[in-house]
């Protein structure tokens, strides 16, 4: 069978890492879980020995059609996860494709759930967990903390996988805050990351508050929220 590029297909091998993924997810019977891109389904085997509810979303149709042979009566959805509909589940969990895991973590901004565990590339995880001032704070890592506490919780050798990739990965685990967020900055992020040397004065013509003189990579993400009420007052709920 040929990889897909396309889909960043690489699989994991080593049984003992699958099972230390899923119980880190602390299963439940009857939860409602979703699985993201099963592949040969390493993970989905081990998932259904705890009579969970779950899900899969699987876009290539040779593993589709391989997982609702082997698993009959599972729910597979033959789809993209980036095309599904928001929905609300217990647990989310995958060792996800690599070219569109940023996507993956954008897309999960819109669903319900508790816990989510991903495998992803090391440097990824990085960006993900990096706080200001940290040269890996990224557009990535500010929004995505506003939502989610994210912790990287195991570092994965590329020898796990086959065929072996030419990066390593690493396990992290997202938990949804439920933090209020009164005014949504996720543009102004976006704005202010694609000009990180600048000052927020100079990306921000208008801004003329306490955070004037720092650049982006130096802001909370609660300051993004104060900058984005103090330029969008209209937006901002509260105040
Ligand atoms: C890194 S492989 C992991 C496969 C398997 N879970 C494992 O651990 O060996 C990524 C899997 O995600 C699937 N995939 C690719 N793009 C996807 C997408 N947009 N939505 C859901 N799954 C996707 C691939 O076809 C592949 O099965």
């Amino acid at each position: 069978m040929k990889f897909s590029r396309k889909y960043g297909q690489v699989f994991l091998k080593n049984l003992n890492i699958a099972k230390i993924e899923v119980n880190l997810l602390n299963l439940s019977p009857g939860e409602r879980v979703l699985e993201i891109g099963p592949g040969h389904g390493i993970l989905t085997s081990i998932i259904m020995e705890k009579n969970v509810n779950l899900t899969v979303v699987e876009p290539d149709h040779r593993f589709y059609n391989e997982i609702i042979l082997r698993f009959p009566g599972l729910n597979a959805i033959k789809n993209s996860f980036l095309d599904l509909n928001p929905d609300a589940y217990d647990k989310i969990i995958g060792n996800i494709p690599y070219n569109i895991s940023s996507q993956i973590i954008f897309k999960l901004y819109d669903f319900d759930f508790k816990l989510a565990l991903l495998m992803v590339q090391r440097e990824f995880a990085e960006r993900l967990v990096a706080s200001p001032g940290n040269k890996n704070y990224s557009r990535l890592s500010a929004s995505s903390k506003l939502r989610f506490d994210i912790k990287k919780v195991m570092d994965v050798s590329r020898k796990n996988f086959y065929p072996v990739p030419e990066v390593d990965s690493s396990i992290i685990i997202i938990k949804k805050n439920n933090k209020k967020i009164p005014c949504n900055p996720d543009d102004i992020i976006k704005m202010a990351f694609s000009m990180k040397r600048k000052k927020i004065s100079s990306i921000f013509k208008n801004y003329d508050g306490p955070l004037k003189d720092k650049r982006p990579g130096d802001l909370s993400p609660e300051d993004f929220i104060d900058l984005c009420c103090y330029l969008f007052p209209e937006r901002c709920q509260g105040s």
